[in-house]
């Protein structure tokens, strides 16, 4: 099956910035991919790659088989939501319709009307006059109704209110459900991309350090707890991501795909937010290593 998203030593450069580096991933089609990372990581610059906004400065993207902008068939494939939420001020919500409807051969109208809605807007309301987590749902429910096979979004809940934003992923997940669409979010809520999405990519200054199915991110991750001891000192299959001493205890977080068969340690298990944060927190240990890629 064709990958949703391929990248080979994709990186990009800004002038003096560098906001991408050498960004190797498979991510399997249909998959539901949370982008995670400080700001500035680099998360907008790979979705923008992948829209075809922007062209890569070294390396090579590919979605859903098709060079990222490369002719309508492939623009068709891809739906994207920039950080930004662009609507157009002086349209109304209707007119954005209307509009998405002209220029989206796959164009859904029934599902965009029932969406429109569902969530109370009013199609007479210009763009211009809709609050900010109002623009962001339309400009959302324009990406969903374009019916593409990958949908890009960079945070699209950061400016929806806790009951939108749970409505909103409910939706997108009954869209996954039922299209089979495959999603891309980036997301500074790890608690939300731990609801609804499979996959996981963590970029820390422009490079990933940990992606891959999230179920074997949290199978392979452990919390080790027991006497202070060197963390050189252990096996080289278990590969430490942080660790933390007191004058008698040692507490790992270790990564490893084999059983933790020493008995002096206590295993406890780890959430995925624990996890990412261990990885944004140790940066110049994450780069030092090569990025943690699990994958089925
Ligand atoms: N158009 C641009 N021109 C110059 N530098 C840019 C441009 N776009 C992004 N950058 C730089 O590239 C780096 C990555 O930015 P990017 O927007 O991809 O980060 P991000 O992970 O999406 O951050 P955030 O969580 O704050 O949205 C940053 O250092 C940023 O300053």
């Amino acid at each position: 099956m064709t990958a949703m998203l391929r990248a080979r030593g994709l990186g990009k450069r800004y002038r003096r910035r560098q906001a991408l580096t050498d960004c190797t991933l498979d991510i399997p089609a249909g998959r539901v991919v949370g982008l995670v990372g400080p700001n500035g990581a680099g998360k907008s610059t790979l979705l923008n790659l992948a829209a075809g906004m922007s062209s890569p400065t070294t390396g090579e993207i590919e979605v859903c088989g098709g060079r990222p902008g490369s002719g309508p068939e492939q623009l068709a494939k891809v739906g994207f939501v920039a950080q930004d939420t662009p609507t157009y001020a002086n349209l109304t919500v209707a007119e954005h319709l209307r509009l998405g409807a002209r220029l989206n051969p796959g164009w859904d109208a029934d599902l965009a009307r029932r969406r429109v809605e569902h969530l109370g807007l009013d199609p007479a309301q210009r763009a211009g006059r809709l609050s900010g987590g109002q623009r962001a749902q339309l400009a959302l429910t324009i990406g969903i109704a374009k019916r593409p096979d990958v949908l890009l979004l960079d945070e699209p809940v950061a400016a929806l209110d806790p009951l939108a934003r749970r409505g909103f992923l409910q939706d997108l997940m009954e869209t996954v459900a039922e299209h089979g669409v495959g999603v891309v979010l980036s997301s500074h809520l790890i608690t939300d991309v731990e609801r609804v999405c499979d996959h996981l990519v963590t970029l820390v200054d422009s490079r990933v350090v940990l992606a891959g199915e999230i179920d074997d991110l949290v199978a392979t991750h452990h919390r080790l707890t027991g006497p202070r001891r060197d963390p050189a000192t252990l096996p080289a299959d278990q590969h430490v991501v942080a660790a933390s001493h007191t004058d008698r205890q040692t507490t790992l977080l270790v990564r490893t795909e084999s059983p933790i068969l020493d008995p002096s340690w206590t295993v406890g298990a780890v959430g995925l937010e624990d996890i990412v944060l261990a990885y944004l927190e140790s940066p110049s240990a994450a780069t030092s290593r090569p990025a943690l890629e699990v994958l089925r």
